[in-house]
């Protein structure tokens, strides 16, 4: 019997036994599960309670469009549910236009930020967006990312931020975190400032730009094939004088060069004998006026050895050194009376004889003459032969003065700024039109001589980009030449930069440093302008 119905006991045993372990298991299932549940539920209110209490509206996407928001996202939207949302803005909420800050177009598609994070991209985008519910314009931060299971993009998340000052898409004081709201307002004037700096910067690029085309003179207007030798000029008085030149170099004639101190005349004699068939001969330069009346008749048509006390040797006169080429005689009007006959003598025969020798030496010099003096008033007051003036005055060619030929300024101070920063080692490229004006107003008693040293000055002084012109000239030519020679050219240097740096410091109202400060108008360091104020004893009032 036992045999009988052991096998069926134990078979019952084992079944009851694996019915308990199976219910075990499935109870050790069920509650497992309703584990994973309750942390899923729990989850679930965790993310609500964020999604509430945010004050950023959040936007879930599928691909179907909008499947979830937030309460701030239709709030900032003006709708009541995500139905009336959907029904109004569209499926992926389209109708809710988002715009660059710098642009007037809303998004392309491709642009938006859920479109993006649908390829895969993380976005962080600063938008402008018209609060749907009070119609305000609105500054964004726009954020958006893609949602991904098992490594694919199932959907994307989407949270705009208002950043707009003094604005929040949740006015909700209860729900919102103050520590949060203050990290809000904190990251909303940041914001603010980088505007404003933004701002700030367009328009300093828009003044730049302004001042390079309105208030910088334009040099890139001149034309430097204005050149005639080393003579620069493009005036039709100048030209006349390049014509007169290009003519009479290749003769052999006499030249007389009229025009006052510093109008070039020095430049125009080597233009003369650069374009004549001497100008591989020498072209010697005697200066009338540079030497003393004793030493003159030596220097021009050189001695012999013990010719007068101190003559210890041979010396060769300046004709003699001029044979085959040119002699410039500068200040010819400054000549005296004595040796002008002497000179009439050379310039008729070619011939002369050496101090202390009676040997008659002959030359063939071309004479070129230069003076700033009126010669027919040297006659009128008898210091000056008129049989030498007429000898002299074959081919006169007059410079005019440089307040008659203004149109010229601009080019020379080009030509001298490149000049100087050249040998300065400076690199001076602007020079403003309220400078330009003055240099084009002044009179130039000293003509160009005058003009380069105040260029040559000026980039002396210096230190930025702009030429600080620190001479204060009298205005136009209605001054006497006297006054204006005592203003322009007398005075110190020193007193005309104390004079301009206060006068700078009164146009800023003595404001120092900044973009509209004396330092930067004057070109130098804040640090630098303190200390010269310390040190001229320039004070405000
Ligand atoms: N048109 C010009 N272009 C460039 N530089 C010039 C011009 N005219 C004059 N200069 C410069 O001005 C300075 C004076 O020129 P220059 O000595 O030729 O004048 P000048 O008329 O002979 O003067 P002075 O009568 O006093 O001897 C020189 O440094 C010269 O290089």
């Amino acid at each position: 019997m036992l045999t009988q119905t052991a096998p069926y006991t134990i078979r019952r045993a084992v079944r009851a036994e694996a019915g308990i372990r199976s219910e075990v298991i499935q109870v050790k299932k069920r509650r497992l599960f309703s584990a994973h549940v309750s942390a899923l539920l729990l989850k679930r209110a965790e993310i609500n309670a964020i999604l509430d209490t945010t004050p950023n509206a959040v936007f879930i996407f599928t691909r179907d469009g909008i499947t979830r928001c937030n309460n701030a996202a239709v709030r900032m939207l003006g709708v009541a549910s995500i139905n009336e949302l959907r029904s109004r803005y569209g499926r992926r909420g389209e109708g809710f236009l988002l715009r660059w800050p710098k642009n007037l177009l809303p998004l392309r598609e491709d642009e938006h930020p859920v479109t993006r994070a649908f390829k895969g991209e993380k976005v962080t985008e600063i938008l402008l967006a018209v609060h749907a519910g009070t119609g305000e314009e609105i500054t964004v931060r726009a954020t958006a990312a893609p949602i991904l299971a098992k490594g694919k993009i199932i959907g994307a998340v989407s949270i705009h931020s208002d950043i707009t000052w003094g604005k929040r898409i949740c006015p909700c004081p209860a729900a919102a975190d103050p520590g949060s709201d203050l990290l809000t307002q904190e990251m909303a004037l940041r914001r603010q400032a980088e505007n404003d700096l933004h701002k700030a910067k367009v328009e300093v690029q828009a003044l730049k730009d302004r001042i390079q085309s309105a208030d910088i003179y334009p040099f890139h207007e001149i034309n430097h094939t204005y050149h005639f030798g080393e003579v620069i000029g493009h005036s039709r008085c100048l030209e006349n004088v390049f014509f007169r030149v290009e003519a009479v170099a290749p003769q052999d004639s006499t030249v007389l060069l009229l025009g006052e101190t510093g109008t070039g005349k020095g430049l125009v004699a080597r233009a003369i004998h650069n374009r004549s068939l001497r100008k591989n001969r020498p072209l010697v330069m005697v200066n009338c006026t540079a030497l003393p009346a004793s030493l003159i008749e030596s220097e021009l048509f050189g001695r012999e050895k013990g010719a007068f006390t101190g003559a210890s040797a041979q010396q060769l006169g300046r004709f003699e050194m001029a044979d085959k080429g040119t002699i410039l005689l500068d200040e010819i009007g400054d000549l005296p009376f004595e040796l002008q006959a002497k000179l009439l003598h050379v310039i008729q025969d070619g011939e002369f004889s050496r101090l202390g020798s009676s040997r008659t030496v002959k030359v063939d010099v071309r004479i070129i003459a230069a003076t700033n003096r009126d010669l027919y008033e040297e006659m009128r007051l008898g210091r000056f032969r008129e049989d030498l003036f007429y000898r002299l005055n074959i081919f006169p060619i007059t410079i005019p003065p440089l307040r008659d030929r203004r149109e010229d300024i601009p080019l020379l101070v080009e030509y001298f700024l490149e000049k100087f920063n050249r040998k300065l080692g400076k690199n001076i490229r602007n020079v403003t039109s309220e400078t330009m004006d003055r240099l084009m107003a002044h009179a130039w008693p000293g003509n160009v001589r005058e003009l380069e040293s105040v260029i040559e000055r000026a980039a002396i002084v210096s230190q930025g980009a702009t030429l600080q012109v620190l001479d204060r000239f009298a205005p136009g030519p209605g001054r006497g030449q006297d006054e204006v020679q005592e203003q322009g050219g007398t005075r110190a240097l020193v007193e005309l930069e104390r004079d301009y740096i206060s006068q700078v410091l009164r146009r800023t109202n003595w404001r120092i440093e900044g973009n509209n400060g004396a330092a930067h108008i004057l070109g130098i360091n804040p640090s630098t302008l303190r200390g010269r104020m310390r040190k001229e004893g320039i004070r405000r009032p």
